[in-house]
Formats: C-alpha cells, structure tokens, sequence
C-alpha cells in the first residue's frame, strides 16, 4: 500500500480551464470566499487579465501566485514547475492547489508538467482538468477558437455555466456537443459557477485506481462517485513512458501540436461512424473501443505504446480498462498526448463480465484504424 500512503500524501492539483468570459474568476471566487473548511493556493495566470482578479483572490485571503508570460502552451511548463516548488516549500499552509489557466491556453502542456516533471511528480498529482463551458456562447467559441475544443477534450469534467442564459433546448444541445467531443467527462450544469465545491475538487479523476466508469461511459461518463475504488488493493507494477525524448529535457514541453498546425492529413474519414459522436465535429472528436473477449497482453501494450509514440500529437487523452487474457487484475491506462500511465488493479470479480474499453480523444482520428489496432490484439 505504499502508494496509496504517498498519493495522500502528495497535494491535490486542479487545471481549471475555460473560454474567455466561461465564469472561471467567478467560480474562483467561490472556492475562495465559501467555508468548505480547505484551503486553497490558487495559481492565477494573468495573460490577459486585469487586476481585478487579483483583487478577488487577494481579498479571499489566500496564497496566490501569478505566472507572467505570454504563451501557455510554449513556455508556461518552466514557470509552472517554479511556481509548484516554490509553494511545496509551504507545505502545510494548504490543503490543495488550484492552476487558473487563460481563456485562450491549450491545457495539454500544463496537464503534461504533472506527468513529466519528476519534482513535481514526486509532490503532486493532477487531481482533474476542469473546464468552465459558457453556455449561452459556447458555440460561438467553438468556431472562433480550436482552442475551446482542446479545452473540452483535455477535462475530466466540466461545467456547463451559465445556464440562465439559454433555453432548455439549448442547454441540451450544447451538452450534446460537449459530450459528443469528449464521452469521458462528467457535465455538470451551473449558474454562476454554482457548483458544489467539494464535488468539484479532490475527485482523482486522473488516479488509475478511479478509472472503473469508464466502463459506464455510454451512458453518462465516468460518474465515478466518492466511493468508486476505494477498496482496491494495488499491485504497483507503474508503466510510464515518455515517447518524445524532447519531452525529456527539463523545463521543455513544446510539442508538436504547440498551437500550430504541422500536421497535414487526407481527411478521409468523411463518414463518420462515431457512434458516440452523435454531432460531427471535423476536428476533435472520440472514438470508443471495446470487446469482450480478452486480449494479448504483449500485443495490446506494444500496440498502444506505438500508436501513441505515432500519434500522440493527436490524441489529446485516452483512458481505457483492458482485460489481459491470463491476467486476473485489469489493466487499467490513461494517456495524456504520448505520456502513458498504466497499472494491472483491481482483481475482476468472479461474478463480473469482464471487458476491454478504450477510449481516445484527439484530432484526425483514424477511426477504422484504431478498430482494426484494437481488434488485431484479441486474444485467439
Ligand atoms: N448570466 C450569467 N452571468 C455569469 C454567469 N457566470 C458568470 N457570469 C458573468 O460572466 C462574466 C464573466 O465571468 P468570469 O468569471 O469573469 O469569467 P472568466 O472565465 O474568469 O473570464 P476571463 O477572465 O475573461 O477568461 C462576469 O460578468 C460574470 O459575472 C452565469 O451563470 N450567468
């Protein structure tokens, strides 16, 4: 249970992303203001922001640190991994962190400091990317900015604010649109941030150990409620890798899919047979593996380690339950871009149907060849 005594040990961290204007400094203000009895550092990104911000969090007599540089998706890793030592070294003073990012930021390079710095590791963990939804304008956004989509993709779960400003028509169409770029995430719907804070926070969305709803996902994501887990006993055989050896060097995350285009593909997939991707988007989109029968190990690991090292600019995160043929523990992994993480857990029970899901979310997603990939490595 080693690893069980230091994830508590290791201080939660929540991305907070949304659109310009989606309602995150509302929602700040909130954690800030409200008697949940935790206390929170809030890292705040000033990039475009005023001092008003500042004003709200200051007042609300918590610890606020500021990254000051331009581009998130580029640079922001360095100040980030600075910032987080610098408030580890106050460990104590609070009970979990809280990163703002900027409307505009791709949430994958800050996702991605928590996988690869080793400092970092070793003191934190990603506990979720939330995301703020506009409600009244998030379709708008989502034509003016790719980033809005990338946003949606990378969270564990979002909130769908703003929901006096549309009909319950509307509201329903965009959930349908949220859910159709991203299966995974849990939607929570909300007028001015309302949320309940504590079921906002500490959630584990990213431990491998609360990934069982992903078994659920057709029907409402991984509603992976406070119990979810809890009881399961870890075998610790950690798999981590980093593909991109640029990934390695410190303080440097710029991928390929740094905000620029670099990618050409055919767009083939003209059909799109997404069956849980009901609204065509032509970029972001999820596809859904499953089966029933058991698969190779060997074959499913060098597959997806393959598949990522190929397309990990693409695939912006997958998570996935497998049942290893011989195996009596599931293989439980996750991905963020080529970061993956994986761990056989939680034995199946004898009473369970036991299954392999997987599930990607990216850009330009070769559907029938990922069903052909996944399929290839069925145990026979
Ligand atoms: N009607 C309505 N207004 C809201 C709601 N939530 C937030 N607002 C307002 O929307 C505006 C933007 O909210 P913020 O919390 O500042 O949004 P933000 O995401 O921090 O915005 P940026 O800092 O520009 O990225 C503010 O005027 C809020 O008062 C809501 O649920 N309904």
């Amino acid at each position: 249970m080693a690893d069980t005594a230091s994830i508590s040990s290791k201080t939660p961290v929540t991305v907070l992303t949304g659109y310009l204007g989606a309602g995150k400094t509302t929602l700040l203000n909130r954690i800030l203001s409200e008697n949940h009895g935790q206390k929170y550092a809030v890292i705040v990104n000033e990039f475009g922001e005023i001092g008003i911000d500042n004003d709200l969090i200051v007042g609300a007599d918590e610890e606020v640190f500021e990254m000051n540089n331009g581009c998130v998706c580029c640079t922001v890793r360095g100040d980030l991994i600075r910032i987080l030592q610098g408030l580890m070294r106050r460990k104590g003073k609070f009970d979990a962190i809280i990163v703002e990012t900027t409307g505009l930021a791709d949430p994958g390079p800050v996702a991605q400091t928590f996988f690869v710095d080793e400092d970092v590791k070793a003191k934190t963990y990603l506990d979720s990317v939330t995301a703020l939804v506009d409600a009244k304008h998030f379709k708008s956004a989502l034509d003016a900015d790719r980033v809005v989509k990338e946003q949606i993709a990378f969270a564990d779960q979002v909130i769908l604010n703003k929901t006096d400003l549309v009909t319950p028509e509307e509201l329903n169409e965009v959930e349908a649109r949220i859910r159709g770029l991203n299966p995974l995430a849990t939607i929570q719907r909300a007028e001015r941030s309302g949320v309940d804070i504590k079921s906002l926070l500490n959630q584990h969305r990213f431990d491998l150990s609360k990934m069982d709803g992903i078994a659920n996902h057709d029907d409402h994501g991984p509603d992976c409620a406070d119990d979810c887990g809890h009881d399961y006993h870890y075998d610790h055989s950690h798999h981590h890798h980093d593909h991109n050896p640029a990934h390695g060097e410190a303080g440097h995350v710029h991928d390929e899919h740094c905000g620029h285009d670099h990618h050409h593909h055919d767009h083939g997939h003209a059909h799109d047979h997404g069956h849980i991707n009901p609204i065509h988007d032509n970029e972001i989109r999820s596809v859904s593996l499953s089966s029933d029968k058991p698969l190779d190990g060997v074959r499913f690991t060098k597959w997806i380690d393959q598949l990522l090292a190929a397309k990990g600019p693409d695939i912006l995160r997958a998570k996935g339950i497998i049942d290893v043929a011989g195996e009596d523990k599931r293989l439980v992994f996750q991905a963020v871009h080529m970061i993956l993480e994986g761990e056989l857990q939680a034995p199946w029970k004898d009473s369970e149907n036991r299954f392999s899901r997987a599930v990607f979310i990216g850009r330009h997603l070769d559907e029938v060849a990922l069903r052909a990939g996944f399929e290839a490595c069925i145990k026979v």
